[in-house]
């Protein structure tokens, strides 16, 4: 008789013959680059391979008593529930994002990515059940020479580095900072000009950042004027200048020179690639208790080197500064759980999806509701529209209405 693991074995061949386990350098909806992409979506093109699923999925059902009731998660677990409802006869529920269902206590999934979502849900009150582990799918794949030696320790390894803080996605979970008001956030926030900012977008109800990339002030107006301007239209300026120095080059960059960055600007960007002294520059200048810094963990930049290991180091070392750093520039909602500290993210266009540089774009949407945008940034394509203004609005009210959509959902 074929044994349970010898069938999930040649289902997992099978799975990977049609695409549905793929091997390479993928980007996952949130923004994480992954070597391996599994994408059931496919399945529906192979009935035989959907009957093979359905089949085997309900030999382990028998392990799970206890249960009188399916559901399929939309939208690529529906039609595979539906056959083994079908199959089995115990009846199927429809899950709908808008309305509140009842947690279920058991999940069943096919792929367990071993990255921390089984702890997640224990943690939940749900018990997960997996047919394969990403492990043990690699072992297979390998046995039948799908894939070599290489290919099995890059996902050991990317497996080993992108494990999920299991402590800080409880905390998430409890006091969602996706799911929280700019108001109720403002409270929250160490950095003064981190509560400033949530209270102007709650009040003037925008969270678009327009970046000014001019190369000279005709084009955007002289500085003295500039902060006369924020001061009566309320809003803040934030220089994007990404300071990367050692310590005492950043201290002379940010206070002094010909541009004095400190008198003016009541944000800037930093990167944590030279650690500590950095951020000790900035908060050893004059009026640094006005002051806020974003700090860079992620960019928008297209094959750049920034890695899951320098992202976390960066999160740590911002939570060394409370009251410093205002937030994060960031690409994935993942990574910043702390509802007073504020998700910068750039790349957002609705023209076109990346520029000749490796800059790359995302929708208001997508930036705000999938990738965990609370403020967006908006270059060219407000400062490069024919209508400036108008292009400014259409920004302003559609990356509104999708902050608003998250906080309701
Ligand atoms: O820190 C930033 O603002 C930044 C980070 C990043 O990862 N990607 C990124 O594009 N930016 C900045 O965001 C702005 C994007 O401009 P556009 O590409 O014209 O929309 C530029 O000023 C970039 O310097």
């Amino acid at each position: 008789m074929v044994s349970f693991n010898e069938k999930l074995k040649a289902f997992a061949v099978e799975l990977y013959k049609v695409d549905a386990v793929k091997f390479g350098e993928f980007k996952t909806k949130v923004g994480l680059m992954t070597p391996v992409y599994c994408d059931l979506r496919v399945l529906v093109s192979h009935p035989k391979l959907m009957e093979t699923l359905a089949t085997l999925l309900i030999e382990y059902l028998e392990k799970i008593k206890n249960f009188n009731l399916l559901c399929g998660v939309p939208y690529t677990a529906l039609p595979i529930a539906t056959v083994v409802s079908i199959k089995t006869a115990i009846p199927m529920v429809m899950r709908r994002s808008e309305r509140n269902t009842t947690a279920p206590k058991n999940a069943i999934v096919l792929l367990n990515r071993e990255q921390g979502g089984a702890k997640i849900l224990e943690n939940n009150g749900i018990k997960m059940h997996a047919l394969l582990s990403l492990t043990e799918l690699m072992q297979f794949l390998r046995e039948a020479d799908c894939i070599d030696h290489e290919m099995v320790s890059r996902v050991k390894n990317y497996l080993a580095g992108t494990q999920v803080d299991v402590k800080s996605f409880q905390k998430v979970l409890s006091e969602d900072r996706l799911k929280m008001s700019f108001l109720a956030r403002a409270k929250l926030a160490k950095n003064p000009v981190a509560a400033e900012l949530f209270q102007i977008m709650a009040t003037k109800q925008t969270n678009l950042c327009v970046a000014a990339d001019v190369t000279n002030s005709v084009d955007l107006l002289n500085l003295a004027e500039l902060v006369e301007i924020a001061e009566r239209h309320n809003f803040i300026l934030f220089e994007d200048r990404k300071f990367a120095d050692i310590g005492k080059t950043v201290e002379l960059q940010y206070s002094k020179g010909i541009y004095k960055i400190s008198s003016w600007a009541k944000l800037v960007t930093a990167h944590s690639l030279t650690g500590k002294g950095v951020l000790d520059a900035i908060k050893g200048s004059e009026d640094s208790d006005k002051r806020g810094v974003f700090l860079l963990a992620e960019t928008s930049a297209a094959g750049s080197l920034i890695t899951a290991d320098y992202t976390k180091a960066t999160l740590t070392l911002a939570e060394e500064y409370p009251e410093l750093i205002a937030g994060i520039v960031c690409q994935s909602p993942l990574f910043l759980a702390n509802p007073g500290l504020i998700q910068l993210t750039p790349g957002v266009q609705l023209e076109s999806k990346s520029d000749s540089l490796g800059q790359q774009y995302n929708t208001p949407e997508s930036i705000v509701l999938d990738r965990g945008a609370d403020v967006a940034v908006v270059g060219r394509g407000i400062t490069k529209a024919m209508e400036k203004e108008a292009a400014a609005k259409k920004y302003k009210d559609m990356l509104w209405a999708s902050y608003s959509k998250r906080i309701e959902q």
